[in-house]
């Protein structure tokens, strides 16, 4: 019998993906309160998750949407913050990014880090014209990557519903 190479893309654990990007809060970076603006902390989880995206799909990829952005904690001045970033699910051209982000205080390092913000993007892989183009499938590999899996799936359904009825509310 003749073996056919398949068509499909080759999968790539969740852990390919894994990115983390670190850097030290600075006094540029606070807003009028002295803490840590929050547009900072979404342009450093912009980087990291395209990053992740742009490592599982082997080529560019870009930002389609932030879905979910929680900021749980302050960040301040002198703070060592890590982005950490997977990606989560993957379509057909699409992935969804999960980016943990964590705070080592500057007072004390020694403790644990504290989680300061949580957020879910949605990346496209795009070809040199910017159209999308197939993406890898993305393999779990433990029961929390599946767990992730999962949820994401919930997060994507919820989206696509949302911007259906919106659509269908403004076509009247
Ligand atoms: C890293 C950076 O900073 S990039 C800079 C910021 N980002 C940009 O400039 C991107 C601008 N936007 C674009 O170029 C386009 O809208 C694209 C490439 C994201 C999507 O192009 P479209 O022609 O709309 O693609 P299409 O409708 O075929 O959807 C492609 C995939 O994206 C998904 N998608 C598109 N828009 C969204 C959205 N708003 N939310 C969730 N998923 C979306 C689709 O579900 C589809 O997924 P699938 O193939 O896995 O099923």
């Amino acid at each position: 019998m003749t073996e056919h190479p398949s068509s499909a893309p080759a999968g790539k654990p969740t852990s390919y993906s894994r990115v983390t990007l670190s850097r030290i809060m600075t006094a540029v970076d606070v807003n009028l309160y002295g803490t840590v603006h929050g547009g900072v902390l979404m342009k450093f989880v912009d980087d990291v998750a395209g990053a992740s995206a742009a490592r599982h799909s082997g080529g560019t990829a870009v930002t389609a949407a932030i879905d979910e952005i929680v900021f749980s904690e302050a960040v301040r001045v002198g703070d060592l913050v890590h982005a950490h970033a997977q990606v989560n699910w993957t379509g057909q051209t699409s992935m969804e990014v999960g980016v943990r982000v964590v705070a080592e205080r500057w007072d004390s390092a020694e403790d644990e880090p504290v989680r300061v913000a949580t957020a879910y993007l949605v990346f496209v892989g795009v070809d040199l014209g910017g159209a999308p183009r197939p993406v890898r499938p993305v393999l779990p590999e433990t029961p929390e990557d599946e767990r992730r899996y999962r949820e994401a799936e919930i997060r994507r359904a919820h989206r696509l519903a949302r911007r259906r009825a919106i659509q269908a509310h403004r076509a009247g």
